[in-house]
């Protein structure tokens, strides 16, 4: 449908033809000029779909790619600006993107692999002298001039790129999970070695696709057809830890990348590098260490994250306390009435020792608009456009560096929140007091509003078969981000959302259970109850308000409901009266909630009270999303499309938990995120999203294929 809106169509000087692409935002045609016939692509951005970060990326793109005149970076012709959308104009590569030479070649000759590794390698050198970071690279970035071995290939997509300091080091998570550098994945900070990692990645592809497809995910250590320069630079460009991951100098001096046979001297000079590299046997080159195999997969299937590469560090913590979680149940009371019992679980959770600093940081960008300019108009130079966008919010690589850096140090670091909190634009105040008794929680516990006015949006905890996920578009773009980040003000959308989180988070105890984890499945079970109290609670004052009346009756009540709730109208009241059953909806939920209980009195029983540390339940729930992510990033390399997909949905829930429900819970200490936090849980989410998407497109495509044949 997009090629028949598009063909035919003049943007500037250009006829647009057929359609050669899309991304998350964007419609990539090929076109030609009207008069000279000159093949370009042009890159179709709806403007008004972009929020202000989105924007703020393009006008990136568009000024590193005007910098840059190099043959391995796609090249800029020109920006065509009309109402509501933007035109980059960009060089044709009829070679379409590497992923596609990928598909239809399968695995590449190591010659091909080093012929593009070699341009890959000039065109990082560029960035590299500008001092700018991609964080997007894989192959679906990366262009071929032809559709044969001697391609040219040229860096694309510079959306998610930055500029950064030597040595500098940044903290926004991006980029694609199958390509991303562990350090962004684990939202450490990083630097441009990350960029090294997805090269790494890229390389193992290009030479591995039929073994990945075929076998396990190994690395083929013993492969003969590889030479050892090319399997020592996957290794070394796929080490997890930055520090020990090749340097960009090591990387472009490499003798895989050299062109000609490296000479003895190289050679000997080589094999005191070569620390970790097992060697066949009759090389000149000796083998010292052995390597670790799994340390070569793009991704670690372990669920390890001890050690200098676990979490973030905003989420990432032991608590330092020892057992005072302060679960207690009285068995005997919980039996007389569930009333009871909910009001006397004493339920504290203590999932961490320390408060989140407030890091207010990001989102202090003011608002770019874009210029209007009809197609009439006279075409300017791209400089003179620039100026245009440019004059509406200075020069957009000084704003994202703005934006970008974070200030340096743990988010937990307390000694360090006053001060970037006090530049903040948007600072919010976010957690409630440690409340330990359920029965006086009322009007503490509503949710506090972090982005904006409360919002009415609906937001559905996306299941595994959520219609939402319209194949190849970003379910979570970034334009809806912001509404989804408070929980519905919409009580049994609440509701509904709230058993979405604990049917996730009850898989996740059931396989800390099955790990033989019970301490943490015992914190992230007491987030399961203090989830269930919520949902009963908002149940009960819905309810309530319901069948006392009118909120000119009791306006009292209509006054602590609505804060609790959200904008709640009386429609709703009514249609909980109304809800044939409703009484059942509330015992199903206490019912469920004294199971819960139940399980944690389990769990209570077999630990030993005052001599445990107990771990910080919201981090692992955190951990166990990631590694989910990573494990999707497996599948999805793999080929199988559902079990990514699958996979990535799971992650996204726990994640949507952690962002939108999780700090309305009555929970001690309280949790809350920073902006910073929300700000990488909401990157996280939208990636993730956008590889469910893809996986399920590409899950449908095979199926459309095999019903054709
Ligand atoms: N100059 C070009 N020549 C030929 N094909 C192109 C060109 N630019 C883009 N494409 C094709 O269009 C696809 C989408 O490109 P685009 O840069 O718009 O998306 P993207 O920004 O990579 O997507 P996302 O935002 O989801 O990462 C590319 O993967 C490629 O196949």
């Amino acid at each position: 449908m997009a090629q028949a809106t598009g063909r035919g169509r003049v943007v500037g000087d250009y006829l647009l033809n057929r359609q050669i692409g899309s991304g998350s935002f964007s419609v990539v045609w090929h076109a030609m000029h009207r008069v000279h016939g000159t093949e370009v692509a042009i890159k179709e951005i709806v403007t008004g779909k972009l929020n202000k970060k989105l924007q703020e990326s393009l006008m990136s793109e568009i000024f590193i790619l005007k910098r840059i005149n190099h043959p391995n970076i796609i090249r800029l012709h020109d920006i065509i600006e009309v109402p509501g959308k933007i035109h980059i104009v960009l060089e044709y590569c009829k070679g379409g993107d590497l992923s596609m030479y990928i598909s239809r070649h399968g695995s590449v000759l190591e010659a091909t692999a080093k012929h593009f590794m070699q341009q890959l390698a000039a065109g990082l050198q560029v960035l590299r002298d500008n001092n700018l970071i991609h964080r997007d690279l894989k192959p679906q970035n990366l262009l071929l001039s032809t559709n044969d071995d001697k391609a040219v290939l040229k860096i694309a997509d510079f959306g998610f790129a930055r500029s950064l300091q030597p040595r500098g080091l940044a903290e926004t998570l991006c980029g694609s999970p199958l390509y991303m550098a562990p350090e962004i994945m684990q939202m450490q900070k990083y630097d441009a070695k990350a960029d090294l990692w997805s090269v790494g990645a890229i390389l193992f592809q290009l030479l591995l696709q039929n073994i990945v497809r075929s076998t396990e995910l190994n690395f083929p250590i013993d492969n003969k057809d590889l030479s050892p320069y090319c399997k020592d630079l996957c290794q070394k460009l796929l080490r997890r830890n930055p520090v020990e991951r090749l340097t960009f100098e090591e990387f472009f001096n490499h003798p895989f990348l050299s062109q000609g046979q490296p000479d003895e001297s190289r050679i000997w000079a080589f094999s005191r590098t070569m620390d970790n590299f097992p060697l066949s046997e009759g090389h000149p080159l000796k083998n010292t260490e052995e390597s670790s195999q799994e340390d070569c997969l793009p991704f670690p299937l372990d669920n390890d994250s001890s050690g200098t590469e676990g979490s973030p560090s905003s989420v990432k913590r032991r608590s330092s306390m020892k057992s005072t979680y302060g679960f207690s149940i009285d068995t005997r009371e919980r039996r007389e009435s569930t009333s009871n019992a909910l009001n006397n679980i004493d339920l504290t959770i203590r999932y961490g020792g320390t408060r989140h600093r407030l890091d207010n940081t990001s989102f202090r960008l003011e608002s770019n608009e874009f210029s209007h300019e009809t197609a009439d108009e006279p075409q300017k130079s791209i400089d003179q456009k620039l100026v245009n966008i440019q004059s509406r919010g200075g020069d957009p690589l000084e704003m994202i560096d703005q934006d970008y850096v974070i200030v340096s140090g743990s988010s937990m670091d307390l000694s360090s929140s006053s001060a970037s909190s006090s530049k903040a634009n948007h600072s919010h105040k976010l957690g409630s007091p440690p409340l330990t008794s359920i029965s006086n929680t009322t009007a503490s516990a509503s949710p506090i509003p972090i982005i904006g006015a409360t919002n009415t949006n609906i937001y559905h905890i996306g299941s595994s078969e959520s219609p939402n996920s319209v194949p190849g578009t970003s379910q979570g773009s970034m334009d809806m981000l912001d509404a989804l980040e408070q929980p519905s003000s919409h009580g049994m959308t609440r509701i509904k959302s709230l058993q979405h989180c604990a049917s996730a988070i009850k898989e996740l105890v059931n396989e800390k259970i099955g790990t033989g984890s019970q301490l943490e499945a015992f914190s992230i079970q007491l987030v399961i109850l203090a989830i269930w109290k919520k949902a009963l609670h908002i149940f009960h004052t819905l309810a309530a308000s319901a069948v006392e009346g009118s909120p000119s009756q009791d306006s009292a009540r209509l006054r602590s409901t609505s804060k609790e709730l959200g904008t709640l109208d009386m429609e709703e009241f009514q249609d909980v009266v109304n809800i044939e059953g409703s009484e059942d909806i509330s015992s199903q939920i206490e019912r469920e909630f004294l199971q819960e209980v139940e399980h944690a009195e389990e769990f209570a029983k077999v630990i030993e009270p005052g001599s445990t540390e107990m771990p910080d339940a919201m981090e692992t729930i955190f951990q166990a999303a990631l590694t989910l992510g990573r494990h999707g990033g497996v599948h999805e390399l793999l080929g199988n499309m559902e079990s990514a997909a699958l996979l990535y949905s799971k992650a996204v829930r726990l994640l949507v938990f952690l962002l939108v429900e999780a700090q309305s819970l009555i929970l001690n200490p309280p949790f809350s995120l920073t902006n910073s936090d929300r700000y990488r849980l909401r990157t996280y989410i939208d990636v993730l999203n956008n590889r469910q998407g893809y996986s399920r497109s590409q899950r449908m495509s095979l199926l459309n294929c095999k019903d054709q044949s």
